[in-house]
């Protein structure tokens, strides 16, 4: 087994805390989700609909049952993302593809690498509205 040694002067101190930092820290993740807007989104339609007046409070409870019933096995995540997501993933069943830091919002962002892939995310809002995700990879 070859075991790596750093080259000469390397300061090993700073190399350890930026391995310990990035190891485990995936660069780029993949996701699914799914988006429910509501009339405070900052875009307030959608393909679904062309006028979102759905509340805010409306919306997380649209998103806790959606999570409800792919958990319990009533639904499959495909079905509803591409039935009621209000994102244009839903065409490609909530699909969001591999994305790296600074390309989602933040807090979708912050979520979606906070998962271990196959994992659910609790409800999820951003400037978009209340998300679902599934970390796919
Ligand atoms: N792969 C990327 N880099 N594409 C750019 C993402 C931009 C990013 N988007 C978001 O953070 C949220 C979370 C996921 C979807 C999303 C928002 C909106 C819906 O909300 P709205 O903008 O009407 O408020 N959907 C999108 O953007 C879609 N193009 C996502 C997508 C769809 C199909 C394939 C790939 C990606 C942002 N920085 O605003």
């Amino acid at each position: 087994m070859s075991i790596w040694t750093p080259p000469e002067g390397t300061d090993k101190d700073a190399l350890d805390l930026y391995l310990s930092k990035n190891l485990h820290k995936p660069k780029k993740v993949a996701a699914r989700h799914i988006l429910v807007k509501h009339r405070d989104s900052r875009r307030p339609s959608s393909w679904k609909e062309q006028n979102i007046t759905l509340t805010k409070e409306e919306a997380v409870e649209l998103i806790k049952g959606y999570k409800a019933q792919i958990e319990s096995g009533e639904a499959s995540f495909e079905e509803i993302a591409s039935k009621h997501s209000d994102c244009s993933s839903h065409s490609k069943n909530g699909d969001l593809g591999y994305f790296g830091p600074g390309e989602m919002q933040p807090s979708f962002e912050k979520a979606a690498f906070g998962l271990q892939v196959g994992e659910l995310s609790d409800v999820v809002e951003s400037d978009s509205g209340i998300h679902l995700i599934e970390r796919t990879g």
